[in-house]
């Protein structure tokens, strides 16, 4: 149990047998997991002061209605396939409110109005076509252990060079509203084909918000909120794994210490055997937490090789509906990305999930748009965004009332929204940003190999570890393969990421 000790002078100190750093996804299934296998000292830590469930998070909006916009996670990814996707068991379980996306319900237009479907039907029609091809392609290559290269080369050399904004705005729709950065910094092999438990999506559309999965979990498992073992409000700012070297310098001649101290901003300290981290690859790559002595050379090569994407749905409410009835529209620019692509939530799907006095249209950016945005006034964004909207759909274009920007990027909790595979990093590299230092482990979306950058892939990883952990405690540690020096060896070392060319199609 959480042994607390306190004195005038000092602030507190708790001890558990593990610590878990961050009560999202990831974190609350490494809690299921350790419980699962009959370890219950575990105390569960959260920067967040009032609310758990990391990127998914929902918020009550337009103001004065009892809408809800999810600002995170928005869709249980990969449904209706061969197998069950963990994040629709959890959905069944706690009867979350979703409805079925029909990616073809789409429009186009650009800064002269409507684009006709004969116009650019063909066009989507080829792009589909040859991205179905790079992702067979892609795993005939793994087959052949070929060198990773660019999703970009691959597209080009099966005949794909967009230049009109058209085309660019199928891209965009086609990759970047899946990986939310581009296909020339996109890894070929690890993300021509992201589809995982099923080739449908469901869209979330609780008023509990998606999160609320995760907290029935997280209350079942006696981690609700007020309880004990979850302490929220504590920012980590300090983690000590192994003896301080008083070298700030990365080395891998250091001997890890039985126990991890972790501090946080309020001055509370941690002492835990096991401490299991799952703030995001964004906060890892920030200097937030002070890792003492600074971590091996090996594990910060690999929290910095991979890439933190930004993914920004920016919510608008307008005083009518203007805009068609599709459940997309994208908007072609002669700048790639830019304010291109809107969902409707007056659209027959989502309509009766939504206030009837609210008329959200919303749009997403993504990568350096997404950031940039984020830098400027909420106003600011939503000038830009009226130009563009009263361009293609005429002057009298109503602005719109109320804009919402979710900051994922420079919240100091997040840096960012999930997970995208650079070009060329191999697998080894992967397994060193899974890999455990000492006694310190690491979980969250960023360490699953097949399903990073997704709900599930954060549910599964916490699961995985939680379970390893909880091995350890037991004397039966498994082995997780640590590389010191990483090869070059791409393709043989891609073939045994855990699927075939069947198994992804
Ligand atoms: C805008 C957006 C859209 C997305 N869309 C989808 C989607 O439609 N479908 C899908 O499957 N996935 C989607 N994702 C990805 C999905 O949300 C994530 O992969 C998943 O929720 C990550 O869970 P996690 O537990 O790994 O990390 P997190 O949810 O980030 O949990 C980590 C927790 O650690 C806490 N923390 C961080 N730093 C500290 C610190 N220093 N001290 C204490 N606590 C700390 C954080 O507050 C957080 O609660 C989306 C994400 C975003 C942001």
């Amino acid at each position: 149990a959480d042994t607390t000790t306190a004195s005038a002078s000092a602030s507190k100190t708790h001890k558990s047998k593990v610590l878990i750093i961050g009560a999202g996804a990831s974190g609350i299934a490494a809690a299921k997991a350790l419980a699962a296998k009959g370890i219950t000292d575990y105390i569960v830590i959260e920067g967040r002061k009032d609310v758990i469930g990391g990127r998914m998070h929902n918020i009550n909006w337009p103001p004065g209605t009892n809408g809800t916009v999810e600002l995170g996670a928005n869709w249980v990814e990969g449904v209706n396939g061969p197998t069950i996707n963990p994040i629709t068991e959890l959905a069944n379980k706690y009867n979350l409110v979703r409805t079925p996306t029909n990616w073809d319900d789409i429009s186009v237009r650009d800064a002269r109005g409507a684009v006709a479907e004969k116009v650019w039907g063909p066009i989507a029609e080829k792009f589909d076509a040859m991205h179905e091809e790079a992702a067979e392609m892609a795993a005939q290559r793994v087959q052949d252990g070929l060198q990773d290269m660019s999703l970009r080369a691959a597209y080009r050399m099966l005949g794909w060079n967009p230049t009109t904004p058209v085309e660019m705005a199928i891209e965009w729709n086609g990759f970047d509203a899946e990986q939310a950065e581009r296909p020339d910094v996109s890894s070929h092999a690890y993300t021509a084909d992201m589809h995982s438990f099923g080739p449908d999506y469901d869209f979330v559309v609780d008023k509990r918000g998606f999160k609320t999965i995760i907290e029935q979990e997280a209350n079942a498992g006696g981690l609700g909120y007020g309880s004990q073992r979850l302490h929220l409000g504590k920012v980590v700012n300090s983690i000590q794994w192994a003896k301080d070297t008083g070298s700030s310098k990365a080395t891998t001649n250091v001997s890890p210490t039985p126990q991890v101290t972790v501090k946080t901003k309020d001055g509370t300290t941690y002492v835990a055997d096991y401490v299991i981290s799952s703030t995001s690859l964004g906060v890892l790559q920030s200097p937030d937490i002070k890792f003492t002595p600074a971590l091996p050379p090996w594990k910060i090569q690999s929290i910095f090789e991979f890439n933190i994407a930004t993914y920004t749905k920016i919510f608008l409410n307008f005083p009518k509906k203007f805009w068609s009835d599709t459940e997309f529209t994208l908007y072609a620019d002669s700048k790639r990305g830019y304010f291109g692509y809107w969902q409707n939530t007056k659209a027959k799907p989502y309509k009766k999930f939504f206030p009837d006095n609210s008329n959200i249209f919303f749009v997403t950016v993504t990568d350096l748009e997404a950031k940039r945005i984020e830098q400027q006034s909420d106003e600011a964004t939503l000038d830009e965004i009226m130009v563009v909207l009263r361009k293609t759909y005429g002057p009298n274009t109503p602005r719109a009332t109320h804009i919402h920007v979710p900051r994922w990027h420079s919240d100091p909790l997040f840096r960012g929204t999930f997970t995208n595979w650079p070009i060329g990093q191999v697998r080894q590299e992967f397994e060193n940003l899974r890999a455990p230092v000492g006694n310190l482990w690491f979980t969250g979306e960023h360490t699953s190999l097949k399903y990073f950058g997704y709900v599930h892939g954060a549910w599964l990883a916490g699961l995985d570890i939680g379970g390893s952990v909880a091995q350890c405690i037991k004397g039966k540690c498994p082995s997780m393969p640590i590389h010191t020096t990483v090869k070059e060896d791409c393709g043989s070392s891609l073939k045994k990421r855990g699927f075939d060319v069947g198994e992804r199609s």
